[in-house]
């Protein structure tokens, strides 16, 4: 890869976002980066900006806008050396906005996914708690019911993925994500996927990204063209 690749990967909670980001890591040498994943590791290593953030996760709020900003920004600028691909930020519009300030987005993925599927799958979403390793019951259970394939331990079923809370929270999502949709449209980059099925869609973010993102391959031919 030459130029820079940089991407964000939007959608509710449940729409696939971590599934499609693992198969573009793995298909496009992208580097996955999770804003869960960022939350989780400051949370781990007990950084000020850690602590901080637990105490909202616990209670299943967000994370305030100011400082998840200062949670991503940094490592994203740091990442000089490789194209990337953000699942679970920006949330809100103005993570978008900070994010806009940072670095130029090439590409913008939105999952439209329609309620009922969400509702359906995260009943079934079950989680690994220490690495953040997603299962479903259906489309990929673990090997051993109940257990994380790789170390063994225990899953567990996030509180706001139980039916009670799953409604408000999904609603409360279509809500802040509105001005973040209309602000990638109105930049040109936004493509959207709308189906109920992961593997139905990854065939056209798989071509998406294909015509997308430049190749050393593209740079040869070009270099060696007249
Ligand atoms: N960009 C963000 N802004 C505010 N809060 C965030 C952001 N990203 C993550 N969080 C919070 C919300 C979640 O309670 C927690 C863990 O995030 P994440 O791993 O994305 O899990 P999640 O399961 O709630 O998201 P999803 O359901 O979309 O997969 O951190
Ligand atoms: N049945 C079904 N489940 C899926 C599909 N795609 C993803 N999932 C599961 O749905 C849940 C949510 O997917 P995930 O990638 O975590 O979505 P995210 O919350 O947007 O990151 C997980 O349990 C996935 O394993 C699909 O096409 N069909």
């Amino acid at each position: 890869m030459s130029k820079l690749f940089r991407a964000v990967i939007l959608g509710p909670p449940g729409s696939g976002k971590g599934t499609i980001s693992e198969r573009v890591a793995s298909s496009f040498g992208l580097q996955h980066l999770s804003s869960g994943d960022f939350l989780r590791e400051n949370i781990a290593a007990k950084t000020e900006a850690g602590v901080l953030a637990k105490t909202y996760i616990e209670k299943g709020a967000l994370v305030p806008d100011h400082l998840m900003t200062r949670l991503v920004l940094p490592r994203l600028v740091e990442m000089t050396r490789h194209s990337w691909l953000l699942d679970g930020f920006p949330r809100t519009l103005a993570q978008a906005e900070a994010l806009n300030s940072a670095c130029e987005l090439d590409v913008v993925i939105s999952l439209n996914i329609p309620l009922e599927t969400l509702k359906d799958r995260l009943r079934h979403r079950w989680i690994h708690p220490a690495s953040g390793r997603v299962y479903n019951m259906r489309f990929n259970p673990p090997r051993v019911q109940g257990v994380d394939d790789i170390s063994g331990e225990p899953l567990i079923q996030h509180e706001d993925d139980k039916p009670e809370a799953l409604v408000a929270r999904l609603r409360h999502y279509k809500d802040v994500a509105k001005p973040v949709i209309d602000l990638y449209r109105a930049k040109g980059i936004l493509h959207m996927f709308s189906d109920t099925e992961t593997d139905r869609i990854w065939p056209y973010v798989s071509s998406l990204l294909s015509a997308k993102i430049p190749t050393d391959r593209a740079d040869a031919q070009r270099a060696t063209t007249p």
